[in-house]
């Protein structure tokens, strides 16, 4: 029998043909039982990196505590890239935290967050802060920079040390002129209005050009123009090919503007459903008020309401 081509057999699942490099390499004692080994190590390297390292995000059983009080228990959960996730749940109920977690600012008691197949802590920060930004639910509003400034540190994981690019410079104004506060850029980010501040944020997190954004109720304090222009933007993002994980009290914005809803209810995800599935089955709105019900709206879009 012809010995099988390494690029056929072998690509695709453990080879069984013998009399291969794999055998050559293990030498002559125990020959086969350790060219198998090497067969199969050598099988499972090439499916990981075909199979598990193309998952953009992987939380697996991610467990955190504040001191002895548990916050997440066993949270478990992907996403991929055109993915717009509504991280949805009462207060309290842990969507912070897990955003941390995600963003490595907080590092899980149990279980693991994987990046592109890769565990968090073997990334190095730099290349993290490339891969992933983060809009945090606060920020100290004293920070003595302008809205500009404020913006360019989204560009820090891209800059050598010291200067900024002309590409960066580019990211800086495209950003800000998304958010609607380039207008703003020269004036310090402490002068500015709750919804104005809010805009410049998300500015970074966009110049950041991170393929996965976490974004911590990205519409507070915006007007509803503005709350409608920061989810499309996510949105076009999202069909850019970037994951968003957006943390949102309001529903209608999660209904109409993302891909997938996950629930947050006692430590745990108790519902990740599309949101095309949210919309027939209402029981998660039970987990928000008994007061909720969902309508269509005139151009047949779902619309959450109250009594
Ligand atoms: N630094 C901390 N130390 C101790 N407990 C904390 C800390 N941060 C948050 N918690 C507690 O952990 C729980 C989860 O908080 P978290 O901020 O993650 O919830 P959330 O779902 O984002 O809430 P919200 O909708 O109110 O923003 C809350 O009960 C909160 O009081």
């Amino acid at each position: 029998m012809e010995p099988e081509p390494e690029s056929q057999g072998c690509a695709e699942r453990p080879c069984l043909c013998g009399n291969d490099r794999f055998a050559r390499r293990a030498g002559t004692e125990n020959t086969a039982r350790s060219a198998a080994a090497l067969r199969f190590r050598a099988w499972h390297r090439r499916f990981r990196l075909n199979h598990v390292s193309s998952r953009l995000l992987e939380v697996k059983s991610v467990s955190f505590s504040y001191g002895s009080r548990s916050i997440l228990s066993e949270i478990s959960f992907h996403a991929d890239e055109g993915e717009f996730v509504a991280l949805l749940g009462i207060n309290g109920s842990g969507k912070s935290t897990l955003l941390d977690v995600i963003s490595g600012f907080r590092t899980p008691a149990s279980g693991e967050v994987k990046l592109r197949g890769r565990a968090q802590p073997q990334w190095r920060r730099r290349e993290l802060a490339q891969q992933v930004s983060h809009l945090p639910q606060s920020i100290h509003a004293d920070l003595p920079f302008t809205a500009e400034q404020l913006v360019g540190m989204g560009r820090y994981p891209h800059t050598d040390r010291w200067f900024e690019s002309g590409e960066d410079h580019r990211h800086i104004r495209a950003a800000m002129e998304r958010t609607s506060c380039w207008t703003h850029r020269h004036r310090a980010f402490r002068s500015l209005s709750g919804g104005e501040r809010q805009r410049v944020l998300v500015a970074a997190c966009l110049a950041q050009d991170a393929v996965v954004m976490l974004l911590d109720e990205p519409s507070t304090f915006l007007d509803i123009e503005q709350q409608l222009h920061c989810f499309n933007i996510l949105r076009d993002e999202a069909q850019a090919g970037k994951l968003c994980i957006a943390a949102t009290h309001d529903l209608n914005l999660a209904l109409t503007y993302c891909t997938r809803l996950i629930v947050l209810a006692d430590g745990a995800v108790a519902y990740d459903l599309s949101t095309a599935d949210a919309h027939q089955d209402k029981s998660w709105l039970r987990l928000f008020s008994k007061r909720l019900d969902m309508a269509t709206t005139p151009t047949g879009a779902p619309w959450v309401w109250y009594q």
